[in-house]
């Protein structure tokens, strides 16, 4: 349950039974979530499966239809005024004013903070002191996240809130702002992030939450995500085009093998001992050399597609 009294130890982030509604849209339909402190979820979803309507109510955007969202212990609404220094918001590219330099924006932000984080030294630490004179308009996209992002935590928030935090940005500014993330987390700050991108939220989340329609469908560390909702396969690669029909015939009811790209195979059915002997015993029946025969865990991008289907959304 979520209680109405703010609270020092109250989970950073409790959604409880959540609703809201746009006409007839359901965007977010009874979402139970939790962050913990010094946590980072990462909120996955397709297009429109209602992560950004979940993380406005989070920031006191809007408010729920039903059920109860709590920051920090407070109402993102009522509670605004007490609530807002005390958490950080990176906006997809808004909140700034073209014409004004990347250093004087952040000098700004900062100082409505009690005791902010050096403007300078986090500038540097994001590889943006060479853009610190720069119009935020001549920024490139990944610069204008960085400094989203700068924006965000110079005033040393408890809980921060990251709409796809590297969208756009090459690998090396990626890495700088994972190990911010990291970095974070450890000195204690709540983290909830939105992303597309499977490798961000397997290195960086402590929880995910895949939703879709506005509705948890799987939650947990990312290892237990992707074991608990996809069985491992057995993989191999050989010559290409192996008489796949032959093989099936040899192996234990219930087992499809195929031909992933050529040379690459994969056999779906539950892996057992009897099952890679038999795969094995075939190639070698055959004097072919069976190379990178392994049992793979999938990945979250398979448990992801295999939740949320394959089909493009609007
Ligand atoms: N202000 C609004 N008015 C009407 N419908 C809205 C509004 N905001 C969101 N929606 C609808 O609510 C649903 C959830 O949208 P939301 O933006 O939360 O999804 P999302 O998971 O953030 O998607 P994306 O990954 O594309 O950013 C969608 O069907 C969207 O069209």
């Amino acid at each position: 349950m979520v209680s109405n009294a703010p609270s020092t130890t109250a989970p950073a982030v409790e959604l409880s039974n959540v609703v809201k509604r746009f006409g007839q849209v359901q965007a977010v339909d009874g979402l139970d979530l939790t962050v913990q402190r010094a946590q980072v979820l990462a909120l996955l979803g397709p297009n429109g499966a209602g992560k950004t309507t979940t993380v406005e109510m989070c920031e006191g955007f809007s408010s729920p239809d039903d059920g109860a969202v709590r920051v920090l212990g407070l109402d993102p609404v009522a509670d605004a005024a007490a609530l807002k220094p005390r958490i950080g918001v990176m906006l997809q590219g808004g909140g700034a004013y073209p014409g004004s330099r990347a250093g004087e924006m952040l000098k700004l932000v900062a100082s409505y903070s009690a005791n902010p984080i050096d403007p300078d030294w986090l500038l540097r630490t994001l590889g943006l002191s060479e853009a610190v004179r720069t119009p935020y308009r001549r920024l490139s996209g990944g610069q204008q996240q960085r400094l989203a992002l700068a924006c965000a935590i110079v005033g040393r928030p408890e809980m921060v809130f990251l709409d796809e935090p590297t969208a756009g940005m090459d690998a090396q500014a990626k890495n700088l702002v994972w190990e911010m993330i990291d970095a974070l987390r450890r000195d204690g700050v709540a983290i909830l992030l939105t992303t597309h991108l499977m490798d961000e939220a397997e290195q960086l989340a402590d929880e995910l939450v895949i939703i879709d329609h506005g509705r948890v469908l799987a939650s947990g560390t990312p290892s237990e995500v992707t074991s608990r909702n996809v069985e491992p396969r057995l993989c191999f690669r050989a010559p290409a085009d192996l008489d796949l029909t032959a093989l099936q015939a040899t192996l234990p009811a219930g087992h499809a093998v195929s031909q992933v790209t050529p040379g690459s195979y994969q056999v779906d059915g539950e892996v057992s001992p009897r099952l890679v002997a038999a795969v094995a015993n075939w190639c070698a029946d055959r004097d072919v050399l069976a190379t990178e025969l392994r049992v793979d865990k999938r990945s979250l991008e398979d448990v992801f597609l295999d939740l949320t289907g394959r089909e493009l959304r609007g």
